[in-house]
């Protein structure tokens, strides 16, 4: 599509992007992190639209569960292949957001990537990477990280899968004892991977030492069949991502060599001897690192939606606002601005937090090869904090999107159902939300009862900012509205405390009393993400180095977000006394004004997000705004329009429709 030439483009559409007060390429330069990235991005996205190798057939909706996973596979490795062939050597690893929309319905050899491969580099020694670092790296081998159980998914410690040590042959004995045991959910592990790392309780000199990480070849190498030992198979139809295979793994007392335990932590000598690692939880280090990469997936994921959700507002007319006057953009409707404009605005917020976070990682991670695991405890609970609310903000606000988009959202070609499904899973995997928040809280609990102690951990120190509790700021500034939700995160800490402490000293054991105030806990833990997520947003645009027009929305979708968010939790601002009733009313206000101003901007600044509509996939969000041809033509698709009346017709309703005669 030549984005140049509005001759084909749908009239409302050039409508809006004449109202365009800001430079969209620099705004897009700011959502990639810098020129030079928006440069690299078009240049693999670009490689991938204009290869036919990457097109389906037929609609993937119409394949079988079969087709489609094979179709998928099909792509996915013409897509390794070609990253690999070129001559600039992208990093795909630092590139996976641009491959966004490349592949539908998830794809068989995302854990390979997003977890075998990181699995390797952070748990395995250097000659245990020299050994299968560069043959995934290659894709000689492929592989996926094998943790959750039919009996246990969240309680780590709970894993049922065995890896006992038998120092006479110095090897370890795999065994999954029951059919809880069995591992069940690992993407690829189906029928496309030959290799894992799985978790299993680590048995040595007659002791566990709990979950630790084995690599683990499935398949024999040539053959690709499962090795002797070994039952594999992949669990069926899930609700979204059904091209990954997930799989199951069974072990019958499987033998592999000692080496075979990643011993970049923690060991186990010839004898048998375990050495423990620095921290008992570097075991758990993949699980961090993939949380820091969902938060950014996220924020792509509401990107796609929200583009699509805009720019058919803009082309849709509907009902009207004055009397017997012409209908309507719906993007005219307030209702209509206060779904979707927030969700532009929580993109960003996403963003920003995501490139905060990933700062943050690599300080730990360096740190970590100086052997201090001082912040380890920080990062897990910012990366589990920001995971929740990433993926619930984007699951949320893509179904928000979706709704906006009325029936013609319902359909498979707007892609916004695939897009929901997608992202909602992030909820559950990689550690369910609720459990992830339960873990913020309790770091926050405990950071709030050793105040007065250095921790050199920054995103609680305000806990001990107490005299912020009695003084409300009556200004609103931008800066004042995140005090206010720094103020609102604190007495939530302080009221769980209080609450806890209380019920210890009448006597109830502390975990009962965790349980009892367990609703209270999450709402401290989203209160303190999102002070976290609203600081963040408020500093990076604040500090931003940009022209008047696009500062200028950023300021604007920033208040937007602080505001929005306040609005949607106003009881607890109104019960710190960090805003008044009155205040409340005011900034309702404002977010209308807000939506008014931003909403000339809603096109361009979607415009701004890049997308291409090969990787859109949508009837409704093409650039053109040619939305209705291309409904029609997509109907067109359906198998069941090759003929003007069906097989079934015969079959069945015929023989109905006579059976009274
Ligand atoms: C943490 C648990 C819930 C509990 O663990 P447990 O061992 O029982 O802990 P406790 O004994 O209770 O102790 C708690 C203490 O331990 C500390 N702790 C816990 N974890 C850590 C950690 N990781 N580091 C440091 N410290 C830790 C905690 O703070 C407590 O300390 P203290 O005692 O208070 O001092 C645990 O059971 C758990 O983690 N459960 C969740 C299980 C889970 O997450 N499973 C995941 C399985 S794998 C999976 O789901 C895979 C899915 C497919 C993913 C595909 C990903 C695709 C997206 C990739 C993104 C790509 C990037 C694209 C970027 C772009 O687009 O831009
Ligand atoms: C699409 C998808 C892909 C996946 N890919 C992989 C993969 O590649 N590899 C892999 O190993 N796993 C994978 N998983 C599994 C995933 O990691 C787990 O499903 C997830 O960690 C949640 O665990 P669970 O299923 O045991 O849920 P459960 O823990 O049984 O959760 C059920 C309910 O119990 C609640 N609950 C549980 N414990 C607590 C608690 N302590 N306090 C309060 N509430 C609690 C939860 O909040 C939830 O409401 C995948 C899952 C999905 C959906």
């Amino acid at each position: 599509m030549d984005k140049n030439n509005e001759r084909e483009c749908n009239e409302d559409l050039i409508r809006e992007r004449r109202k365009c007060n800001f430079n969209i390429e620099e705004l897009t330069n700011i959502v990639d992190g810098g020129k030079a990235r928006t440069a690299r991005r078009r240049e693999i996205q670009r490689l991938l639209i204009n290869d036919p190798e990457f097109l389906d057939e037929i609609p993937q909706d119409y394949m079988s569960h079969e087709d489609r996973y094979s179709n998928e596979l099909r792509k996915s490795a013409h897509l390794m292949q070609k990253l690999a062939d070129q001559e600039s050597g992208h990093d795909i690893h630092q590139d996976i957001g641009a491959l966004t929309g490349i592949l539908k319905d998830g794809n068989p050899l995302m854990v390979h990537l997003s977890m075998f491969i990181p699995a390797i580099l952070g748990q395995a020694n250097s000659e245990q990477q020299e050994k299968w670092l560069g043959r995934s790296l290659r894709n000689e081998i492929i592989g996926t990280y094998a943790q959750t159980e039919l009996g246990h998914g969240t309680f780590v410690r709970g894993l049922e899968t065995r890896a006992t040590y038998d120092p006479t042959v110095e090897e370890f004995v795999l065994h999954t004892p029951t059919i809880t045991a069995t591992k069940w959910w690992p993407g690829g592990l189906g029928k496309t991977c030959n290799y894992c790392v799985v978790m299993a309780q680590l048995y040595t000199q007659g002791r566990c030492y709990g979950p630790h990480p084995f690599i683990v070849q499935l398949r024999d190498e040539e053959t690709h069949r499962s090795l002797p030992g070994i039952t594999l198979g992949e669990i069926g139809p899930r609700l979204g991502l059904n091209s990954n295979d997930n799989g199951f793994l069974k072990f019958e007392n499987h033998r592999i060599p000692r080496t075979n335990m990643l011993m970049k932590h923690s060991q186990v000598l010839k004898d048998g001897t375990y050495v423990k690692p620095l921290h008992n939880k570097l075991s758990y280090g993949t699980m961090m690192l993939v949380r820091v990469g969902i938060v950014g997936a996220c924020s792509r994921s509401l990107q796609y939606a929200v583009t699509i959700a805009t720019r058919y507002s803009a082309v849709r007319h509907q009902s009207e606002i004055v009397p017997g006057q012409p209908e309507p953009q719906i993007l005219d409707y307030q209702t209509q601005q206060y779904k979707v404009i927030p969700q532009i605005a929580s993109v960003f917020a996403l963003i920003f937090s995501a490139r905060s976070l990933s700062k943050i990682q690599s300080s730990v991670t360096a740190k970590l090869k100086d052997g201090n695991t001082d912040l380890l405890p920080e990062l897990h609970s910012l990366s589990s904090g920001l995971k929740a609310l990433s993926s619930s903000d984007a699951s949320w606000g893509v179904e928000v999107c979706r709704l906006a988009c009325g029936g013609h959202g319902y359909l498979a070609s707007s892609n916004l159902p695939r897009t929901y499904t997608g992202t909602t899973c992030a909820i559950t995997y990689e550690g369910e939300n609720t459990v992830l928040l339960l873990q913020v809280a309790r770091y926050l609990i405990k950071s709030y009862r050793s105040i007065g102690k250095e921790t050199g951990a920054s995103s609680v120190s305000y806990l001990a900012d107490q005299t912020s509790l009695a003084s409300s700021s009556s200004s609103f500034s931008n800066k004042a509205l995140v005090q206010a939700f720094k103020l609102s995160a604190l007495s939530l800490v302080a009221e769980a405390e209080a609450r806890l402490q209380k019920l210890c000293d009448m006597g109830q054991e502390f975990y009962h009393a965790w349980n009892y105030c367990s609703v209270l806990l999450l709402k401290c833990a989203e209160a303190h993400t999102r002070y976290y997520i609203c600081e963040k947003y408020e500093q990076t645009v604040d500090s931003l180095k940009a022209s008047e027009g696009v500062k200028n929305v950023l300021q604007s979708l920033c208040r937007l977000y602080l505001i929005y968010h306040i609005t949607l939790t106003h009881g607890d601002f109104l019960k710190c006394g960090a805003l008044t009733p009155r205040n409340i009313a005011v900034l309702e206000g404002e977010m209308c004004d807000l939506l008014a101003v931003l909403r000339p901007q809603a096109v361009s600044i979607v415009d701004a997000f890049d997308i291409p509509d090969e990787l859109l996939g949508s009837t409704l969000g093409c650039w053109d705004g040619n939305v209705y041809q291309r409904l029609y033509d997509e109907a067109l698709k359906s198998p069941l329009n090759k003929t003007d009346v069906p097989d079934a017709y015969y079959k069945y309703l015929l023989p109905l429709m006579k059976s009274s005669l």
